[in-house]
């Protein structure tokens, strides 16, 4: 579905992603790891268009992104309070975005109900701003807003960052049914490394812009990231070789 080939992007000089090349297909359920700075969300923004590499290209079911729309009709993500409208409400952000996609009000409103357990009663008829909104339901809401787009491709950047445990797990269930019942393909970043394997069958894990592991998930993944990252970057640069 996504793929990506001989792709830099610099940033002041320094390379901040460098991925000679990667493969996505379709129905997988992606991990992407990394400590910070290691250019996860600068992958995401390219694979959205939203920045340009250098060099190289990325192709969505065979179609370049950059320049090209069709691959937004199937595509939905969201990285931060950004994709949001914050001076429109929850509801009249997600009757907008299901408008975008065709669909009527009364859509918007039976597909809500599938997610009042995730809203947790925080979100709607509340009569407050997205802007008002805590930055844990905020992320709710663009979250909400990807899935009522039912898409293909759905990318998340830490979406368990800021939300509450009972969240996490609602929204662990979500992206498991998601693919189970939709065939969906997700990239989900995050640094929670219990919850990204447990939601993930493949993980990539970045460090200084460059893939360094590409794994199935299995049941010593966990453990194998946990011993990764419990040797600081600075100790493994340091290592003898
Ligand atoms: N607009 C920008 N201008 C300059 N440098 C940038 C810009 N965006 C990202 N960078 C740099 O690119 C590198 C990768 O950043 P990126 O945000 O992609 O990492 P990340 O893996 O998402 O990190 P985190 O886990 O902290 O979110 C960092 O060194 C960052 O400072």
């Amino acid at each position: 579905m996504i793929e990506v080939t001989d792709i830099t992007k610099v940033y002041a000089g320094k390379t901040v992603v460098n991925i000679p090349r990667l493969e996505i297909r379709q129905g997988e359920t992606i991990g992407l790891v990394g400590n910070n700075g290691a250019g996860k969300t600068t992958l995401f923004r390219m694979i959205l268009d939203l920045i340009r590499p250098e060099q190289g290209g990325i192709l969505s079911k065979g179609e370049v992104v950059a320049g090209h729309e069709h691959w937004k009709d199937y595509t939905a993500a969201f990285l931060d309070e950004g994709f949001l409208i914050d001076y429109l409400t929850p509801e009249e952000y997600l009757y907008f975005i299901g408008g975008l996609h065709g669909q009527h009000k009364a859509q918007v409103d039976e597909f809500l109900i599938t997610l009042m357990e995730f809203f947790n009663g925080e979100i709607l008829q509340r009569g407050k701003y997205i802007r008002d909104l805590s930055k844990g339901n905020q992320c709710k809401v663009g979250i909400a807003a990807c899935l009522l787009q039912k898409p293909e491709l759905l990318m998340l950047d830490e979406p368990f960052a800021n939300i509450d445990p009972s969240t996490q797990i609602r929204l662990k269930n979500l992206l498991k049914e998601l693919n189970k019942q939709q065939g969906t393909t997700s990239i989900v970043s995050s640094h929670d490394l219990n919850h990204i394997t447990d939601v993930s069958d493949r993980i990539i894990l970045m460090e200084k812009g460059v893939v360094i592991k590409d794994i199935a998930t299995n049941s010593s993944t966990l453990k194998e990231l946990e011993d990764y990252f419990a040797v600081g970057q600075i100790e493994r640069n340091e290592a003898p070789d």
